[in-house]
């Protein structure tokens, strides 16, 4: 067998091999460094979670432009010890399997990633003080839908009004509705949280932290981040926080929200979150955006024959609708 010259493990063992590629395009192999859960950011300070250990971080330079988000796995160097007043090196972003999305509003065409690696979209809205609005459910739900996340509906203040008309609003869609009130049972939402990385989205007012706080009292403990990101005031900070849930899981919590922006959606692509419905759209004109009114849209057909709804249909179109609606 011919000797391979250069690569017996013995050659150049305690000195530079000749052979390797110049410095500049080398990739550092990272694979063995630590690895974490970006927990929040605040001025350019990266909050990861290495294990039950809050380590904060900046970005390595060889990062560049390439940013990361609340949610993001990232690998961590240098001292990460999470002692205080120690910094470690953020030095890789992880591959994401979900980013949620929105455009501050339909104007921006700037897509702001707001959270990754989320599974769970839970769209908190009050019953009362603030009034909910439906449009601004379905957009949120339009934002969930094209970031492939399952949608749950949590409606607070029970006690001010009654959810009726909601939960049938949402119905039709199958989305899975939690109700609240102060002092009631949070076991159903708890299991519904349980291993999944749910983002909780709403107007400022409806009650996220109130009910934040009821999930996780010890919530700011276990990431180490002082009032400075939890406290009263948090809402001035555009960023995410994502907090650990003791059984398994995560709920981040996001700013309150006023708008929604889309413009970053591409509508006609929501109903593949819907398998009956894109199994009847797959007959629908190329481009179809499937609105009530929309020439030859194969819905109508489907309704018309009783293969789905009328019901369900409507529902989907006041909710991909809700794009064209300004708040
Ligand atoms: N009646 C009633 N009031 C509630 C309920 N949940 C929260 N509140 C009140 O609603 C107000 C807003 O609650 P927060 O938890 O601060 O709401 P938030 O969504 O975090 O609001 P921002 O911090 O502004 O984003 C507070 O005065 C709460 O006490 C509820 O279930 N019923
Ligand atoms: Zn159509």
């Amino acid at each position: 067998m011919a000797r391979q010259i250069g690569t017996d493990d013995h050659e150049g063992f305690d000195r530079p091999r000749r052979r390797t590629r110049p410095r500049t395009k080398q990739k550092p192999d990272y694979s063995d460094a630590e690895i974490g859960t970006v927990t929040s950011i605040t001025r350019g300070r990266y909050h990861v979670l290495v294990g039950d250990r809050p380590v904060i971080a900046v970005k390595a330079r060889q990062l560049g432009r390439k940013a990361a988000i609340v949610g993001d796995r990232v690998r961590v160097v240098g001292d990460t010890s999470g002692d205080e007043g120690t910094l470690a090196r953020m030095v890789e972003v992880e591959e994401r399997t979900s980013v949620l999305r929105r455009t501050a509003d339909d104007d921006d065409p700037y897509e702001r990633p707001i959270v990754a690696n989320a599974d769970q979209l839970v769209i908190v809205t009050a019953l009362a003080d603030p009034p909910p609005r439906t449009g601004m459910i379905d957009r949120i739900l339009v934002a969930g839908f094209d970031a492939h996340l399952s949608p749950l509906l949590c409606l607070t203040k029970a006690d001010l009004a009654s959810p009726e008309a909601l939960i049938a609003a949402y119905e039709p869609l199958d989305v899975p509705v939690v109700v609240l009130e102060p002092g009631s049972d949070l076991s159903e939402l708890r299991e519904r949280l349980h291993d999944r990385v749910s983002v909780l989205v709403g107007h400022s007012g409806v009650g996220k932290s109130t009910l934040v706080n009821r999930l996780l009292p010890d919530a700011d403990r276990a990431i180490g981040v002082v009032n400075e990101v939890t406290g009263r005031g948090r809402h001035t900070s555009t960023s995410a926080i994502a907090l650990p849930l003791p059984g398994g899981g995560w709920v981040i919590d996001t700013p309150g929200v006023r708008s929604f922006g889309l413009s970053h959606v591409d509508p006609s692509t929501i109903v593949d979150a819907f398998p009956d419905l894109a199994e009847v759209a797959a007959d629908c004109p190329r481009g179809c955006d499937h609105r009530t009114g929309t020439l030859g849209c194969a819905l109508d057909a489907a309704v018309a024959t009783g293969r789905v709804s009328a019901e369900r249909v409507n529902s989907f179109r006041r909710m991909v609708s809700a794009d064209r609606e300004s708040f």
